[in-house]
Formats: C-alpha cells, structure tokens, sequence
C-alpha cells in the first residue's frame, strides 16, 4: 500500500504547477544540492558519519533534507530527497565509497565486457525495491516531516552518468575508461545502458509510490559527449525513462509527476530535449536564457536553471545582475521557468548569499 499524505494537505504547490505549464504568480525555486557541505547544520547532523551511512539513515537523510526548508522558509519551493545518483550502482552489487573532500570510488570499476564482473552485473537479477527500501522510507519519513510545506522530488542518476562512473571508478578529466567503453565496446555498452535505463523506471516508480511528487533525471556528465554521441549514447536511455515511467507509476494506481531531466553540458541537446517526453529541462549556464526560453516556449517545456553557482561568490551586484537577466530571459517568471543553479551549489558558499540569491528572484518575479 502506498502511504497516504491525506493529513497534510499541500500548502505550496507552485513548482507542481510551474512544471505543468501553468500560469503562476512568480517563479518557485530551489538549488540542486541544497542539503550540502556550505550549511554548517549539514556538518552538524553529519557528524562522523560515513555519507553513504547517512543516505541509509531514513532520520538522518529526511533530517538533512530538511534543513534547507527550514532555514530558508517562504523562499524555497521543492525539497530534494538526501540521497545519491550512485545508489543505483550499489543495488547493482558494486561497492562505492565516498572519500572526504575527494568524492566518490569505486574500488574494484568494470574493466571490460570479458570480465567475469560485466557478467555478473549484467546477469544479476537486481531488487530495486529491497535493496534502496532505506530510499524509499526516507521519502515518506520526510513527506511527513514536510507536512505540506513544500513538495518533494526524487531523483536517479542518467544511464550515461552511472555507466561513467561505473567504469571510470569515480569522477574523471578525461573520461578514457567510459570513452573506451562506448568507442570500443559500444554494443556491450548499450547492453548495460539499457539495464541501467529500466532500473531507473522501477527506482523512480517506487519513489513515486514513497511520497516523491516530482522526480529529476541528472546526466551530469552528458556534455562529455559530442552531438553525434550523446544521440547515441545518452539520449535513447534518457528517453526510455521518460517514455516508460509514467505508465510505470500508473500501473500501481497513482497519478504520473512531472519529470525533469538535467544534462549538464550539452547545451547542443536541447532540440532534442526539447521533443522528449520530459516536462522540464534543466539548464546549466552555459545556456542564455532567452534563447532557450524562446525555444522551449515554441515546445510547450518548461526550462529550470541556470546561473553558474559560481556567482554565489560574487559579490551582490553580481548576483543582481545575473537574476535580473535570468528572470528577463525566462520571460519574467510567471511561466514556463523553475528557478535554480545551473549546477550543484558549491561548498564555501556563504548561506546568506544564497538567500540573497533566493530573495532577489523573489523581488524580481514577484
Ligand atoms: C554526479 C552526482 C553525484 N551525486 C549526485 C550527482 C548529480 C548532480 C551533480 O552533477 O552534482 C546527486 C546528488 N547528490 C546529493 C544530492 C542531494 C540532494 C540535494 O541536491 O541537496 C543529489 C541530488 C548529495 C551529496 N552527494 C555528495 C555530497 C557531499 C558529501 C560530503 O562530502 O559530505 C552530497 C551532499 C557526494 C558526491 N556524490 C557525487 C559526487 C561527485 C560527490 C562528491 C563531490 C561533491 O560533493 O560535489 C555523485
């Protein structure tokens, strides 16, 4: 049975409705990461636990989700569940750890489709809903932490992002190992994208049934592929999830949310995008806002994005100056844009500036 949420009627459902195409009375946003390392609260919740501990801790993961809510309460829009992209990779029987200040590894990546390991990671009979069950009751613990405050997304890493990280063993410069894959082996790729693809259906499918309203596919590292490629090697998968996942959910008996998708550097993509079953279209900042907007508008999509979190370092006037041609851009926020960062928020930034970020949207879409 899925939870019920009856009790806590949604008091703010501009994103919801902002995603839907509708008209709405100013742009709702939110950051991607803003559960992270520039909160001191993040720190302090952490505390010695091991990253991935946390993402297993249903109290300590909705705790963590929350924390961004509350200290910027009346400024943001949506939550995101604390979690992981890599959490897939996990389910699929490979270890991953997460090194302090150095990021994710994977101590033992796929080596090539000969390995025993290919083998037994494309064999292997993998049981989303077991394995990520602490996932799934994180979001409905944090559902109820909410309260109707404000709605919640899930999300999943992109086949083409996991697969990199799968066989390059952690983040890259030059992506030599998943270039050698796909250039090198691309049927056995595909094979594997494919099995990532219909796992991240069931993964989303099963968030959806735990509380999360809204869900995000994020392809962070789509822009390391060219035009050529990404046609062939990210988007087909990008695709297969949006086109299987709302008949997915509805087969449990619940309505389909809203869909964004985020592929990070392949401003070429966006065409595409454009036509794929997504309802919203993450940007980063090497998108100009008009332009997309224009496009995206001619489509019927709704765009999210995309100041470089760069400018949170800036000083004031320099946000100033990138909100304000945000929101011009965007066509001035009541239609069509989900604010947010063009990337992850950074550590080092300072939370205050963050909210004037947040607060200058607000007194420039309002
Ligand atoms: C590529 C990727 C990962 N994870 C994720 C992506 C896609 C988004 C992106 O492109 O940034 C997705 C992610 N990771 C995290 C969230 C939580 C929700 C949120 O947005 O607030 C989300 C949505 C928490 C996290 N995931 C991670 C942290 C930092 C962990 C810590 O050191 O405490 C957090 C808060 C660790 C992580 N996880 C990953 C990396 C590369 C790193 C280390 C580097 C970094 O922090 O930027 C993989």
């Amino acid at each position: 049975m899925a939870p019920s949420f009856e009790e806590w009627p949604m008091k703010n459902t501009l994103i919801l409705r902002t995603a839907k195409g509708e008209k709405v009375e100013r742009a709702p946003m939110w950051v991607m990461r803003q559960a992270g390392r520039y909160l001191p609260e993040y720190h302090e919740e952490k505390g010695k636990n091991d990253f991935f501990e946390c993402c297993r801790n249903p109290e300590i993961a909705s705790n963590l989700t929350l924390q961004p809510i509350d200290r910027y309460a009346g400024l943001v829009d949506a939550a995101i569940i604390f979690s992981d992209i890599l959490v897939i990779p996990q389910a699929m029987g490979m270890e991953v750890i997460m090194v302090d200040k150095k990021g994710p590894h994977f101590p033992e990546p796929l080596q090539t489709p000969d390995d025993e390991q290919y083998k037994e990671v494309m064999e292997r009979k993998v049981d989303v809903k077991e394995s990520l069950d602490y996932v799934y009751k994180a979001i409905t613990l944090t559902r109820q932490k909410l309260a109707g405050r404000v709605p919640l997304i899930g999300f999943c890493g992109a086949p083409w992002t996991l697969l990199s990280y799968m066989v390059e063993g952690g983040g890259s410069k030059m992506f030599i190992q998943v270039k050698t894959w796909v250039y090198k082996y691309p049927e056995a790729s595909k094979a594997l994208l494919q099995k990532i693809a219909e796992l991240c259906v069931e993964y989303l499918a099963l968030q959806v049934e735990a509380g999360a309203q809204m869900i995000q596919v994020f392809d962070s590292w789509a822009g390391e592929l060219s035009p050529q490629s990404f046609k062939e090697f990210s988007l087909p998968y990008l695709n297969y999830i949006a086109d299987n996942l709302p008949a997915r959910i509805k087969s449990k008996g619940l309505e389909p949310v809203p869909m964004t998708v985020f592929a990070k550097g392949a401003w070429y993509a966006l065409p595409a995008l454009c036509e794929s079953n997504y309802n919203t279209i993450g940007l980063d900042w090497l998108h100009d806002p008009a332009e997309a907007y224009q496009l995206a508008q001619s489509k019927g999509k709704v765009l999210q994005g995309n100041a470089d979190p760069g400018i949170l370092y800036g000083s004031h006037e320099s946000i100033t100056r990138v909100v304000e041609n945000m929101v011009a851009g965007f066509g001035g926020g009541k239609q069509g844009w989900i604010a947010n960062l063009g990337h992850g928020i950074t550590p080092f930034v300072k939370p205050d500036d963050l909210k004037f970020y947040f607060e200058e949207i607000h007194r420039l879409t309002t």
